[in-house]
């Protein structure tokens, strides 16, 4: 029998010969895990800090004076600076990396993001649950599934909802399914540029300011013609240490990609990569800044179209949809759909959603 004490566990050729044996207790689950309608509540939780959304604010360029300065919050119909839906987002996603994505995988998109609570005050402590929606299989990568979960962030002491919104990821499978292959000969032969690219409008028209009256004129210039009101924002944000590791891990999510440089190495990305939200939000930072948002309504159809590793700058492009005086908008505002593109600095879409916000009236 082997005396465990007289070995030199750390030298180096010995270690190594420990590691090749020992049995790696690991994290998150597999698809195979997810059944569907089944809840988890995820353990984890976070008090939403003035800390936390200050700084995932700044980093993202989101500097809406009405989530730093008390009279600014006033003058918004807040008591005080709220916690930002982009934050309280981020958060609600993060605690549940855990459960759901730990394992690995990509988070493909999210839709139907609302926040039925808001505004949040900072201090309040966040509970996340998750049920699965459903479970598919990739026809493209037999390697993993597809399964959508709907999450709820809850206020863990009044158990209101403050964030709900439907998310999609791609999860490896422990039983990689057996295939002819053809599903992903499919999806390779889609990339063939077969289709001939369609027109684009021959007219883009910029809105004049960033107030509602501005999105409306605009759109009314771009009507009946071959038109789109559609523009680029001049700022970009490099992806540093801050962005794809910091701000991800401050909102618990421990997924590898943000942080595991060397689990990463032989990834399709080659690199960690950033958070989703931190490229989504650093995108409407860069829109918001050229408009007078009132309130965030909601987000649908977000998806994440390739991979932002670090030294990659987040740039964004926007597209006005619609703007409508309804009566679900305060008499500051009205409301507006965008759709925004998060691009890097090839050109390449990294992310793109709806978004609904309301935008102050210039007369206000
Ligand atoms: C949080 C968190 C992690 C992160 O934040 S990671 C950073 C954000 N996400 C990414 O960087 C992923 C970027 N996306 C990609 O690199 C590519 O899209 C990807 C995942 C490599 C797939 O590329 P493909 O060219 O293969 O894309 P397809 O359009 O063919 O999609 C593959 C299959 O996925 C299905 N799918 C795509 N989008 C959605 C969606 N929004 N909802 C539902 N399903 C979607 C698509 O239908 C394809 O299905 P097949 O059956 O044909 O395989 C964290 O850890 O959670």
């Amino acid at each position: 029998m082997t005396d465990d004490d007289s070995i030199e566990w750390t030298d180096p050729d010995t270690f190594a010969r420990a590691l090749e044996r020992a049995e790696t207790k690991e994290k998150g689950n597999y698809f195979e895990d997810f059944a569907e309608g089944a809840v988890l509540d995820h353990d984890r939780g976070l008090r939403l800090t003035r800390w936390g959304n200050e700084t995932w604010m700044s980093q993202t360029l989101n500097h809406d004076p009405a989530y730093w300065r008390t009279d600014a919050a006033r003058e918004r119909g807040f008591d005080e600076p709220p916690i930002h839906p982009d934050y309280l987002t981020a958060a609600t996603l993060g605690i549940t990396v855990e459960d759901l994505s730990e394992k690995g995988g990509y988070f493909l998109g999210r839709t139907d993001v609302r926040f039925p609570g808001a505004p949040v005050s900072p201090g309040t402590e966040l509970r996340v649950e998750s049920e699965v929606v459903s479970t598919a299989t990739s026809s493209s990568r037999p390697q993993y599934g597809i399964v959508t979960w709907r999450t709820r962030g809850r206020d863990a002491e009044t158990d209101d909802v403050l964030c709900s919104y439907e998310r999609t990821n791609m999860i490896p499978r422990r039983e990689p399914l057996e295939t002819d292959g053809s599903g992903a000969a499919a999806a390779e032969d889609d990339g063939d540029g077969d289709d001939p690219a369609p027109d684009l409008p021959e007219t883009f028209v910029t809105p004049d300011g960033g107030s509602y009256e501005d999105f409306v004129a605009a759109l009314e210039d771009a009507a009946d013609r071959d038109a789109a009101v559609a523009y680029r924002h001049e700022r970009g944000r490099t992806q540093d240490d801050v962005t794809v590791a910091s701000l991800p891990l401050a909102t618990l999510n421990t997924a590898k990609q943000h942080h595991n440089a060397d689990a990463m190495a032989d990834a399709p990305s080659g690199d960690i990569v950033t958070y989703g939200d931190v490229t989504r939000s650093t995108a409407l930072g860069h829109a918001r800044s050229d408009e007078r948002t009132w309130r965030e309504v909601g987000f649908d159809d977000e998806s994440f179209h390739t991979f932002v590793t670090p030294g990659d700058t987040v740039y964004a492009f926007t597209r006005v949809l619609e703007a409508d005086d309804d009566s679900s908008a305060p008499e500051e505002a009205g409301t507006v759909r965008f759709e925004h593109v998060a691009f890097n600095q090839n050109d390449e879409p990294v992310y793109s959603g709806i978004r609904t916000a309301e935008i102050q009236k210039r007369s206000r």
